[in-house]
């Protein structure tokens, strides 16, 4: 009996350090914008099943009640609320600690995420001055495209401001993580959960670099051409899935559950857990580019 207690507790322990205990647990808001879309709704559900979560908005400029609703029946602690249309974009904003924002258009086969710029730069500089205005301390994750100009955007929309935390601006390159890793592991034949590789650079085309060379475990099966095949399949990844979808958009499924996990890390390093390391498009000083994507530990997921 004694012992059983004994191990629960230090389970309790151990589950709390990394963050899983609902007692322990700070309370954290996370609100989604474009969380109507074909990113938004998968993400809405994952982090709706996120333990971290205690609280839930999603915002769009439609459809949100009905997303909202559906959602809000998981037996999952997170609340739920939907929010519709500008005047509803503050409430769904206040007292935010991390805001995803995967609201966009996405791109049709024969376009560059460039191509996206036009639309994706308006709606991204409209919903970070309420983000200055109402949550200004939150993490941002942005996920619309084209990533390597609306991250710069987002920092211009905020110095504007006067609210711009370099730390706390995140271009969500994960996704080009998740496919590194699983076309990696799928042809080195190692076990997908085990493997990890950073990628660095930016979120287009040939910006996107992956580090083979720094894979784990590493492998010694691979040729030159296979790491050259596996850096350009990386690096069209999205591409792959926009004409594999033929006109009905780009990836979604993947997308959301890369922003998952980026927004889980962002979580723990909010509340305190050690270690937590992602590779995200930031303000860097790693190269010459005031831009860049690479590896981000302590200090930008948490104060420490
Ligand atoms: N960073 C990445 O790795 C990555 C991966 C995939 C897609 N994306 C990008 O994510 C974006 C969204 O893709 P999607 O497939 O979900 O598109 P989608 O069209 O299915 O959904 C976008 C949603 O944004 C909403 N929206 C538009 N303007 C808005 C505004 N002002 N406020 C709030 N919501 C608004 C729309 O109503 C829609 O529900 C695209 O720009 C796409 O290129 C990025
Ligand atoms: O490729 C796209 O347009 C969407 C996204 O950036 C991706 O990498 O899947």
């Amino acid at each position: 009996m004694r012992s059983a207690v004994l191990k629960s507790t230090s389970e309790l322990l151990r589950r709390s350090r990394r963050g899983y205990s609902s007692s322990a647990t700070p309370e954290r808001k996370v609100a989604i914008l474009g969380a109507a879309g074909g990113i938004g709704q998968p993400l809405a559900l994952l982090m709706k099943i996120n333990p971290l979560v205690s609280s839930l908005s999603l915002f769009d400029i439609a459809g949100t009640p009905g997303v909202a609703a559906d959602v809000s029946h998981i037996n999952s602690p997170a609340l739920v609320k939907g929010f519709m249309g500008d005047d509803q974009l503050g409430e769904a904003l206040e007292g935010s600690d991390v805001v995803i924002i995967p609201a966009g258009v996405p791109r049709k086969p024969g376009m560059t995420r460039d191509d996206l710029f036009n639309i994706n730069a308006g709606i991204v500089k409209g919903l970070c001055t309420a983000i200055a205005k109402h949550c200004p301390n939150a993490l941002v994750n942005m996920i619309s495209n084209p990533v390597n100009s609306t991250v710069p955007i987002a920092a211009e929309v905020f110095k504007k401001a006067g609210t711009y935390d370099e730390k706390k601006l995140f271009g969500v390159t994960t996704l080009d993580v998740v496919r590194a890793k699983t076309f990696y592991a799928g042809k080195a034949g190692l076990p997908v959960s085990e493997v990890n590789v950073p990628v660095v650079g930016g979120h287009a085309g040939i910006t996107i670099l992956p580090l083979f060379s720094q894979a784990t475990p590493a492998s010694n099966s691979l040729s030159q051409e296979d790491i050259v095949a596996l850096t350009k399949r990386t690096q069209d990844g999205g591409t792959e899935v926009v004409e594999a979808k033929a006109g009905k958009g780009s990836a979604t499924l993947s997308m959301a559950y890369a922003g998952a996990v980026f927004a889980d890390a962002c979580l723990k390093g909010l509340n305190g857990v050690p270690d937590v390391v992602e590779c995200s498009y930031v303000q860097s000083t790693v190269t010459e580019l005031p831009f860049f994507a690479s590896k981000l530990q302590r200090g930008h997921f948490n104060s420490g």
